[in-house]
């Protein structure tokens, strides 16, 4: 490979020529050949944005020269349209604080800024990554806000596709309305619900843990931008912050504000965690659906059948005709990966020390990588199974008729105790428990009907006979 020469606090180094990183990436790029994974396009989206933002802030202040300014920020405008995409090339698991994912960006925009004024790349004496790209910035700052700047980009998708499911599950509960089952709890009989019912329980809980991952946005709007390496905002102007958070916002279009407390803001990643929990919870909520799914689409012949799953593919290699549940199979692994990026970002938030929280990369990754795998998840959930699900009405009606669960809606006429005889001899017979209140002389058929009616099984708030 053509290489050419740059040079670093620590020396020189080799960097290929046609890169427009430069030794620190190229250090970073030999230190840490680790997961094949390069940074999340929002990740460097977020950083590009900062730098855009403070070259313009450092211009307005009067510290930064026009012709150096314009130049980074035409660089980083190339960037955010699209380009240069190839030369951001750090392994997420890198130096702590992100260090080097911060560089990349510096030495990148420096270098592009430089060909745009006509000169070479690694020609810093003009024009310098940390002088310039990174004036009146410390990784320490960048990071924790770039989190939050990509988060906030990746949450409102994930919340559109959340809705999409919610609607869904919503739709289907309305189209299964009518439709009575057996209610099973500790997977036994119980009494009886609506399939409607279930699917509205379903769409209730996304809803909420949708709520619960909008809450997350007031945190994330505070930024910690401009207290550089500690927090103190040492060698960057007053007028800096005020400055940079005008950017930030017409940059974004998001609302944003000054964290009330730039020291903690860099020291502290409960905001991440709290998404991060967020997104976990949710996680939890809808592989448990996907598992329910799963189950009431068991069989078709030797299990409940009670709903039927769209056919995406055939199920398997060597059994013909069958058709697994492949997106709730999908649908489970997300949740579950999801989960486990949780758990590092919950143990990279505990890790911090004293002013720094160096364990950020990882928190970056696992959550902008959680972000957009349930972002996708929910989508294809959404469109691919559940909007297709068809209810087995029959299935239903037949459990629910030999349901044992049944005799709870007789307990409050004949008791307790004569409830469970029939139950126990409806199990012993297999006679229904109609058949056997009625040769008992327990209840007369009419008082049997109604108690038996689908308003009464369902919604005892409603009068008896309704519905
Ligand atoms: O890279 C920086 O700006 C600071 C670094 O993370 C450090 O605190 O050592």
């Amino acid at each position: 490979m053509c290489m050419r020469r740059e040079r670093d606090s620590l020396g020189e180094m080799d960097v290929p020529a046609s890169a427009y990183y430069g030794a620190q990436t190229a250090r970073a790029v030999r230190n840490f050949p680790l997961s094949g994974l390069k940074p999340h396009p929002a990740y460097v989206w977020a950083v590009v944005i900062i730098k855009k933002c403070a070259a313009r802030a450092n211009m307005s202040t009067g510290r930064l020269p026009a012709a150096i300014g314009d130049a980074i920020v035409a660089a980083a405008d190339e960037v955010l349209g699209g380009g240069l995409a190839d030369q951001f090339v750090v392994d997420p698991f890198q130096a702590g604080a992100g260090t080097s994912h911060n560089m990349n960006v510096n030495e990148v925009l420096a270098n592009r800024a430089l060909e745009l004024l006509g000169r070479q790349r690694g020609d810093f004496s003009s024009l310098h990554p940390n002088d310039h790209v990174n004036m009146a910035q410390s990784t320490n700052d960048v990071i924790p806000t770039a989190i939050r700047l990509a988060s906030l980009e990746l949450l409102e998708p994930l919340l559109e596709a959340l809705t999409g499911l919610v609607n869904s599950l919503a739709a289907k509960g309305e189209e299964f309305d009518r439709i009575l089952k057996s209610g099973r709890t500790h997977l036994q009989d119980a009494v009886p619900i609506r399939l409607g019912q279930e699917f509205c329980a379903y769409a209730a809980a996304v809803r909420r843990n949708g709520e619960g991952l909008e809450a997350c946005i007031p945190a994330l709007q505070e930024l910690g931008i401009g207290g550089n390496a500690v927090g103190s905002g040492l060698n960057a102007e007053p007028a800096y912050i005020r400055a940079m958070l005008e950017e930030l916002a017409i940059a974004t279009g998001f609302q944003l504000k000054a964290a009330p407390d730039l020291f903690e803001a860099m020291q502290n990643m409960d905001p991440f965690l709290a998404l991060s929990s967020a997104l976990r919870r949710t996680a939890v909520t809808v592989g448990r659906i996907a598992n329910d799914l799963r189950l009431l689409s068991s069989g078709p012949r030797t299990g409940l059948d009670e709903i039927r799953l769209p056919a995406v593919q055939p199920g398997s290699s060597i059994m013909p005709g069958k058709v697994n549940p492949s997106m709730a199979e999908m649908t489970n692994m997300v949740c579950y990966q999801v989960m486990g990026c949780d758990q590092a970002v919950m143990l990279a938030a505990q890790a911090g020390q004293l002013e720094l929280n160096v364990m950020m990369p990882l928190i970056a990754y696992n959550l902008l990588f959680s972000l957009e795998l349930l972002k996708n998840c929910l989508g294809r959930f959404s469109d691919s199974c559940v909007s297709g699900i068809i209810a087995n009405g029959e299935r239903c009606r037949r459990y629910l008729e030999e349901s044992l669960g049944l005799v709870t809606v007789l307990a409050p006429s004949i008791g307790y105790d004569a409830a469970a005889e029939v139950a126990k001899e409806s199990m012993a017979t297999g006679r229904s428990i109609r058949e056997i209140v009625l040769s008992r002389a327990l209840m007369t058929p009419a008082e049997l009907d109604q108690a038996m009616c689908p308003g009464h099984l369902t919604e005892p708030g409603l009068p008896l006979g309704r519905k």
